[in-house]
């Protein structure tokens, strides 16, 4: 998978350099281009941003610095794809955008080109969407939750974790992205693991639920099962709703 991302601020992007995403660029399981919006503009200041058209507070991204990044990301990655062919699915983090789920990452784990960009300020012009779009290029406006960061860096680095870790490869045992919250639509029951019986400093001696010891993989199962579903109810029913 090849991944650029298109940003005024790339040092944000460092800790795509790190751990398990520095694992997979060195295994050449994922590739990470990273580009200054800033290199895009022509002006002493490198201007990106402008008062927006119709008043209001705040400044908007100009269109112009975003038609030139894309133009050189697409050519260049036209090239360097897994297949060359391959078209790449543009991800714009923002608040107005779809829900980004568990099922959208793996959606995009399927991707062999993705390409972020990261807003700031109050937005994008507008038509850099529609321009897009007329060249053809599949865009997607993702939305990880109901609050405004600054910018999409930040949501970048949550996307790209939930994405790459789903790539073949890229986590150790398959088995261990299997299990989880938000895999089988419910939320994760409780974890436990030694000692089975903790004495807290607060002198409580808290033991692990019976069952969990019991060597019993029906009942541990039924157990995690009811746990899952409780606090799904509890915490989440709306992932309840339309289940049969
Ligand atoms: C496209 O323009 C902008 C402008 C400002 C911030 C951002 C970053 O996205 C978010 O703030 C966000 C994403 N999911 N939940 C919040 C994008």
């Amino acid at each position: 998978m090849r991944i650029d991302v298109i940003t005024i601020f790339p040092e944000y992007l460092a800790p795509l350099e790190l751990s398990l995403i520095g694992k997979a660029r060195k295994d050449g399981l994922i590739d990470v281009h990273l580009h200054n919006l800033r290199d895009y503009t022509h002006d002493r200041h490198r201007t990106v941003d402008d008062t927006p058209v119709g008043g209001g507070a705040g400044m908007v991204m100009k269109p112009e610095p975003w038609a030139e990044a894309f133009a050189n990301v697409l050519a260049s990655g036209k090239g360097e794809s897994d297949d060359g062919s391959a078209s790449p699915l543009v991800i714009f983090p923002n608040p107005a955008g779809e829900p980004f789920t568990q099922r959208a990452a793996e959606q995009r784990a399927e991707e062999p080109w993705l390409i972020f960009a990261c807003g700031r300020y109050e937005g994008i012009d507008e038509r850099v969407y529609e321009y897009l779009a007329d060249q053809g290029v599949r865009v997607a406006l993702s939305s990880l939750g109901d609050y405004v960061l600054n910018g999409g860096e930040v949501a970048v680095l949550a996307m790209t974790e939930a994405i790459v870790r789903l790539v073949p490869g890229v986590v150790g045992n398959p088995e261990s992205i299997v299990e989880e919250s938000h895999t089988s639509g419910l939320l994760e029951y409780p974890l436990y693991t030694k000692p089975a019986r903790w004495t807290s400093p607060d002198g409580v001696q808290r033991d692990v639920p019976e069952v969990l010891l019991s060597g019993h993989h029906a009942r541990i199962q039924k157990w995690r099962r009811e746990r899952s579903l409780e606090r799904t109810a509890e915490r989440r029913p709306d992932l309840l709703e339309g289940r049969e």
